[in-house]
């Protein structure tokens, strides 16, 4: 809480404000958690064995209020840098909407009954990684990686890719090479999603004191990484074919977006320093999250026509 004004945080904190029902959906940070439970649920769909509709529903929403309740966690935490950052002022708790207190009291009581839904409903392995994915998020990244070493998305970044694998232990209660398959997909993806973004906003950081790559190691040696990134994510998006899990259809996909994938890395690798307006950078954002939408409905439609007798 180093940069904001200590007095006026303390004597918000615990007042009760007059958020409007709004403010609290903020909270969940629904755009970014919306992709967050699509890769749950492709993981909950790929599983083995015939699930209860019922019950998977009720593990996707659990997932999706464990993920909000880790979103408000986070804003709660981060109050202080988000208050500087343009992008993030106008949230709920740097905006004064909500106060911290209550964001603090919102993140647990939903993490808590998030976890406790899971392991009723469905079982406590799932419901361990859930609370698991949690805590990586809102303490390993939040509250240490994110403000001390430039690798802060990379590890921090296996909370994000871990909610496949809590969609497949719903099902089955393990944890397969499938789903770390899966798992291994968004690991490698969130180091170039992120730092396409963190090229444009690499001022925002440098305001708040954030050690994003960008700042700490500059922008030719972060689109070098990008790229090495998005390589790696080409050949990772294959593994299902090899893993025997998808068929050929899916790999057709997953190549000619791979190729694309390489290809907006090269072109955000190729821009020059003098380039302002960082389209090639906000292209290659927008691109990775068409690229992991459509590679997880891939192997969903790949399944389904399997299941169907279309594709063997
Ligand atoms: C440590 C990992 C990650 C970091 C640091 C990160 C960072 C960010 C940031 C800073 C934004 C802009 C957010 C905003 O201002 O609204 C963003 C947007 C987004 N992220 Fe990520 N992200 C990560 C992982 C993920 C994962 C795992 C997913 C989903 C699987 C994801 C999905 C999205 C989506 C859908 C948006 C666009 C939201 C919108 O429409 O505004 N991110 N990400
Ligand atoms: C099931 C479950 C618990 C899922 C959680 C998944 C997860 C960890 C998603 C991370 C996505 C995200 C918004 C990162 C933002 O980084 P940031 O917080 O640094 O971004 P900001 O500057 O926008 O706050």
């Amino acid at each position: 809480m180093a940069l904001v004004d200590q007095e006026q945080m303390e004597d918000t904190a615990y007042r009760l404000s007059e958020a409007a029902p709004g403010d609290f959906i903020a909270l969940l940070k629904p755009r970014v958690m919306s992709l967050v439970v699509f890769t749950a649920f492709v993981g909950l769909a790929m599983a083995p064995g015939v699930t209860n509709p019922l019950l998977a529903v009720i593990s996707i929403a659990a997932i999706a209020v464990g993920a909000g309740a880790s979103g408000a966690l986070n804003m709660w935490y981060d109050a202080d840098i988000d208050a500087v950052m343009g992008r993030t002022a106008r949230r709920p708790v740097p905006a004064g909407r909500v106060t911290a207190g209550e964001a603090l009291g919102f993140g647990l009581v939903l993490s808590a009954f998030s976890v406790a839904t899971l392991g009723l409903m469905a079982n406590w392995t799932a419901a361990a990684l859930l609370a698991f994915t949690i805590f990586f998020y809102a303490v390993v990244y939040t509250m240490w990686l994110k403000r001390s070493t430039p690798q802060n998305i990379v590890i921090g970044g296996a909370a994000g890719a871990l909610p496949p694998v809590v969609g497949w232990a719903a099902v089955t209660g393990t944890v397969s090479m499938e789903s770390l398959v899966l798992f291994l997909i968004i690991f490698l993806w969130t180091p170039p999603h992120f730092w396409a973004l963190a090229l444009f906003k690499s001022g925002d950081y440098e305001r708040a004191g954030i050690p994003m790559l960008p700042n700490v190691a500059g922008h030719a040696a972060t689109k070098k990484q990008i790229f090495i990134y998005a390589l790696l994510l080409a050949v990772s998006g294959l593994l299902p074919v090899v893993a025997g899990f998808a068929t050929l259809v899916y790999g057709l996909v997953a190549a000619v977006l791979g190729v694309g994938f390489v290809w907006y890395s090269w072109k955000v690798l190729r821009m020059p320093e003098s380039d302002t307006a960082m389209k090639p950078a906000k292209a290659l954002f927008g691109y990775s999250l068409l690229y992991l939408f459509v590679l997880f409905t891939a192997l969903l439609v790949d399944r389904l026509l399997v299941s169907l007798g279309l594709v063997f």
